[in-house]
């Protein structure tokens, strides 16, 4: 059985792929013993969501106080219940699995479930009170619990936690970065620049609202994001790119319990509408860049925008830094001139009207370097460890920001281009092989157009690029995503990410309809593997010296989720593995040649590359 095949002009159309035989998927790559289960949002056991680090001391707070506080904005506020209404809570979640004792357990209303289903296992574990909503009531004051009936509780909830946790974010300098492309890139950059202030003792923030007085950027750093929450050096697994707000002010309180000062924090287009940044601040605020992404959860790209415009508001940031090249941080510039809210632009295309330009940019293999120019005629000589057009555009994102929140620009430069890498963004993996292999998280389309023009720029030979998309996500990117791997990588080959609850080959399908699409003279070969560990073996196998091989869409991932169950799989290893597995077969026979565009009939790598590595 050939999982393996080249599509030729006849065949390249959805209805062909649909129509081929479907192997099954489930339990072939791996024995049933590394399966492990998906902690889905609606498991009830206390395990399962172990909830985020929560700081050691905490005043306790009457419950008349957090009422009157939600009274003062929502005066229809009930307490209710039949029980200890003269109760002082300690801390607050909004999972039932994670209350703590001396909780409020905020039981929200959600797309699915009702957390009001699940009071009695947060009494069971110790809630005082529970915040609700009016669909929830009853069911709350069943338990016997105190009541807190608000009309949108989710909305108050961050409100809440802050004054729980005695308003951590105040004592944190705060750099929120926004955008659809590289908020887990700039994170990181600001973090090196932020990790560089500490260390010479650079003065740091000097907050507009404070008259500049400011704080000093010394002591810790803290990061939050998608691939991880970072405390110092201390790592923390991320369940998302921004935590639920009481998690996040939980976070916030831990990081000033143990020294941090500063931030920097991704803000997702979720997070600014379902309130999970509610209760902050942002010292700066940075705007990135805007392409279609997560149109499963926004209606339109106008949404989309007036989701992240939320975060250049001042009730959300004090000031923001925004890319003068993005179409839609233009926009949000002239808004935010026309609204009297500061602003500091960058623009990586050296455009003259921007505060920060990059000029002089030299792109390499392993990084660029570049000079930024700031307001005053200023150079700084400036470096990003990360390769392609975009990541200069990421560092002089960070630069810019670190130099609005009070950070020496040289310092700034200086601590950006000593960060070691991100994990899973244009992530090399070196087996001493004579080509390049990069695994990288792109997983949009603009992302994927990105990371491939980067990566051609820097390649001598040719590109063989693995590429899949999410299952029960926006599946309107897929046939995008198709194109642009067909039409810019030598060999296309098409796979699964994680196909969650979707039938693997009907995404498959969609992302060769897409491919198909690219006229026949500008697209490269494209190969269909929904077996991602064959399908980067398939492209591995066709690397000679000078290529580059590009595993695409998983990034920093450690595991594949298909039918709901996660298998552990890390694009990073799969990759080193297969590079040692083909180093092998050419040590044992002559190496086949890396097969070019041009190349008709790439049918030797089929049967190479198939069943027997399985
Ligand atoms: C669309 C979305 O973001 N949904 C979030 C939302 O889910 P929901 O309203 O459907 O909640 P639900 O599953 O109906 O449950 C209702 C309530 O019961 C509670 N519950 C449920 C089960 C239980 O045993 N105990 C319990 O207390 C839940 O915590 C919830 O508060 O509220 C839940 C917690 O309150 C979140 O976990 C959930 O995020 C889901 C997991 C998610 O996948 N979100 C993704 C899309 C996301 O947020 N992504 C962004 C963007 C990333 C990017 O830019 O690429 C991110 O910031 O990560
Ligand atoms: N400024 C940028 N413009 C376009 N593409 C980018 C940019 N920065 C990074 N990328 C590409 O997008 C991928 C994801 O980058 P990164 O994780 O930094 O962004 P993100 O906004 O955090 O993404 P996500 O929301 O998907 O987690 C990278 O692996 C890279 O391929």
């Amino acid at each position: 059985m050939h999982h393996v095949r080249t599509i030729t002009d006849s065949e390249c159309n959805p209805q062909a792929a649909e129509a081929a035989p479907r192997p099954s998927l489930r339990g072939t790559t791996a024995p049933p013993g590394t399966l492990t289960a998906v902690p889905q949002a609606d498991q009830t056991s206390p395990e399962s969501y172990p909830g985020p680090p929560r700081p050691a001391r905490v005043e306790p707070v009457p419950l008349a106080e957090l009422a009157r506080l939600l009274d003062a904005e929502a005066p229809d506020t009930v307490v209710t219940g039949t029980g200890d209404t003269d109760v002082s809570a300690t801390g607050i979640t909004h999972d039932s699995r994670a209350v703590r004792p001396g909780d409020v357990y905020a039981a929200l209303p959600g797309a699915r479930l009702h957390g009001a289903d699940f009071v009695e296992q947060a009494r069971s574990l110790g809630a005082v009170a529970v915040l609700t909503d009016p669909g929830g009531t009853a069911r709350a004051e069943a338990t016997g619990l105190a009541v807190l009936t608000v009309p949108d509780p989710r909305g108050r909830m961050g409100e809440l936690a802050a004054t729980l946790y005695g308003k951590p974010g105040e004592d944190l300098l705060q750099i929120g970065i926004t955008g659809t492309s590289g908020k887990t890139t700039t994170a990181y950059l600001v973090d090196g620049g932020l990790r560089k202030a500490a260390e010479q003792g650079v003065p740091g923030a000097a907050r507009p609202s404070q008259g500049g007085g400011g704080r000093q950027a010394g002591g810790l750093t803290g990061l939050i994001g998608t691939v991880e929450s970072r405390i110092g050096d201390e790592r923390i697994k991320s369940e998302r790119t921004t935590p639920e707000a009481t998690d996040l002010q939980a976070l916030f309180a831990v990081m000033r319990e143990r020294g941090v000062t500063s931030v920097a924090m991704e803000v997702s287009s979720h997070a600014l509408v379902l309130g999970r940044v509610d209760g902050c601040v942002f010292d700066i605020g940075v705007f990135n860049n805007l392409s279609p992404e997560h149109l499963d959860f926004h209606p339109d790209m106008e949404d989309y925008f007036q989701a992240k415009r939320q975060l250049f508001t001042p009730r959300r940031s004090r000031a923001a830094v925004v890319n003068f090249d993005d179409e839609y941080g233009f926009r949000l510039l002239t808004e935010l001139g026309e609204e009297g809210f500061p602003v500091t632009t960058f623009s990586a295309e050296g455009h003259p009207d921007a505060d920060w330009r990059a000029e002089d940019v030299v792109l390499g293999p392993f990084g660029s370097t570049f000079t930024a120019v700031g307001p005053e005629g200023q150079k700084v000589s400036a470096g990003v460890p990360l390769a392609g057009p975009f990541n200069v555009a990421n560092a002089l994102a960070a630069l810019t920001a670190l130099v609005a929140a009070g950070i020496d620009p040289h310092t700034a430069a200086e601590g950006i281009s000593e960060v070691p890498g991100v994990p899973g963004r244009l992530q090399r993996v070196d087996a001493g092989q004579d080509y390049l292999a990069i695994v990288d998280y792109a997983h949009k389309p603009d992302a994927v157009e990105s990371v491939l023009y980067a990566v051609r720029k820097v390649t001598d030979g040719a590109v063989h690029a693995v590429l899949g998309c999410g299952g029960d996500r926006d599946p309107h990117k897929r046939p995008a995503m198709g194109a642009a791997l067909a039409r810019l990588s030598d060999t296309a080959v098409l796979t699964s990410d994680n196909p969650r609850t979707e039938d693997p080959l009907a995404i498959l399908a969609t992302m060769l309809g897409g491919a198909a699409e690219v006229p026949a003279h500008e697209r490269g070969t494209v190969l269909l593997e929904e077996d991602r560990a064959a399908a980067i073996r398939a492209a591995v196998a066709r690397a000679g010296s000078g290529d580059t091989v590009l595993v695409l869409g998983k990034g920093h991932e450690q595991g594949q989720d298909i039918a709901g169950v996660v298998r552990p799989f890390d694009d990073t290893q799969v990759l080193g593995a297969a590079i040692h597995e083909r180093a092998a077969e050419c040590a044992a026979a002559p190496r086949a040649p890396s097969v070019p565009r041009s190349d008709p009939s790439p049918s030797a790598d089929i049967h190479r590359t198939d069943d027997q590595n399985r």
